[in-house]
C-alpha cells in the first residue's frame, strides 16, 4: 500500500497483495531451512571486549534496522520495526502524502511475538536439529530477510482491518465503542477465506519447492519443504496474528 494509494484501498487489492507475499514467504522459508537450526546464533553472548550485549543474532539484526531505517524503510507504514529504540533518522526525507491508516496504526506492533514464536517454535519445527554448521551470517541473513516478510505480512492486518471498517463503518463502530474484542474478531473473520489461504500456500510450497530437472522421467522426488508445515504455519500464527493486528487496529480506530 504505497503512499498515494489511498484511492486504490479495497478488500480485493489487499487480498492480491497477500497473496503476492506468500511466495516472498515460502521462498524465503526454503531458503532458511538450507541450515540447521544453529542455535548458538541466537544464544551466542559475545566476547565482553567487543562491546556489544546479546546474541550475535540480535546485534545483526539491529545493525540492519538501524542501516534500514537511515535509507527510510520506517517511513513506510507497511515496515514496523523489531528493535524501535535502536533506530537512525532517516536521511531520505519524508514524501507528503496523505495517510492511508489511522495515526494509531503507529502503536500497533507484535514483533516481539512474532520473534519469540520464530526462534522457539517454527525454527524446531521447519530446521533439522543438526549440529550448527559455523554459518552464522548467511543464516542471520535469511532469518532477518524472513522474519521482515512475516512481520510485513501480518502487520498489513492493519489494511485490512481499515478496509473493512470503512466499507461497514456503521457495523464496526458500536463494537469499537464498547471496545469489544470479541465481537471484532468474530466481525471481521471469513473462514472461507481462511480455508483456501491454507489449501494455497500448501500447494505453493509443493510447486516451489520441487526439484527441476531436465529428465521428464525421474520419479517425484520429495520437496525442498513440507506443504502441510507451510499451511501450519499459516494456521496457527500467521492468520491468528494478522487478524490480532486488525482488532488491535480497530480498537484504536476511533481514537
Ligand atoms: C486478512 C483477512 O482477515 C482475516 C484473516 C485472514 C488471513 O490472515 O489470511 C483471512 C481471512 C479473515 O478471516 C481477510 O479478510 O482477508
Amino acid at each position: 500500500m504505497a503512499c498515494g494509494d489511498d484511492g486504490k484501498l479495497s478488500l480485493d487489492s489487499i487480498r492480491d497483495s497477500l497473496i503476492r507475499q506468500e511466495d516472498t514467504i515460502i521462498f524465503n522459508l526454503i531458503e532458511r531451512i538450507k541450515f540447521p537450526i544453529n542455535p548458538s546464533l541466537y544464544k551466542q553472548q559475545l566476547p565482553s571486549s567487543s562491546n556489544i550485549s546479546g546474541s550475535l543474532f540480535q546485534y545483526l539484526f539491529q545493525e540492519t534496522e538501524s542501516l534500514q531505517s537511515k535509507v527510510g524503510r520506517y517511513l513506510s507504514p507497511e515496515e514496523n520495526p523489531f528493535f524501535p529504540d535502536n533506530l537512525s533518522d532517516s536521511i531520505i526525507p519524508l514524501t507528503k502524502c496523505t495517510p492511508v491508516l489511522h495515526p494509531a496504526a503507529a502503536s500497533v506492533n507484535v514483533n516481539e511475538k512474532i520473534l519469540d514464536i520464530y526462534i522457539n517454535q517454527m525454527l524446531p519445527l521447519f530446521c533439522t536439529e543438526a549440529d550448527d554448521d559455523a554459518n552464522f551470517a548467511t543464516t542471520a541473513a535469511c532469518d532477518i530477510q524472513l522474519l521482515q516478510a512475516l512481520s510485513r505480512r501480518i502487520h498489513y492486518g492493519k489494511f485490512v482491518a481499515e478496509v473493512k471498517f470503512r466499507d461497514s463503518t456503521d457495523e464496526y463502530k458500536p463494537f469499537i465503542l464498547a471496545q469489544d474484542k470479541d465481537a471484532l474478531m468474530k466481525l471481521l473473520t471469513f473462514e472461507a477465506v481462511e480455508e483456501m489461504v491454507k489449501k494455497r500456500v500448501a500447494k505453493k510450497a509443493k510447486v516451489f519447492g520441487q526439484e527441476v530437472t531436465l529428465n521428464d522421467s525421474i520419479e517425484e522426488v520429495k520437496g525442498k519443504i513440507d506443504p502441510l508445515l507451510v499451511s501450519r504455519l499459516y494456521d496457527e500464527w500467521v492468520m491468528p496474528l494478522t487478524k490480532f493486528v486488525e482488532v488491535e487496529y480497530l480498537l484504536r480506530r476511533l481514537d
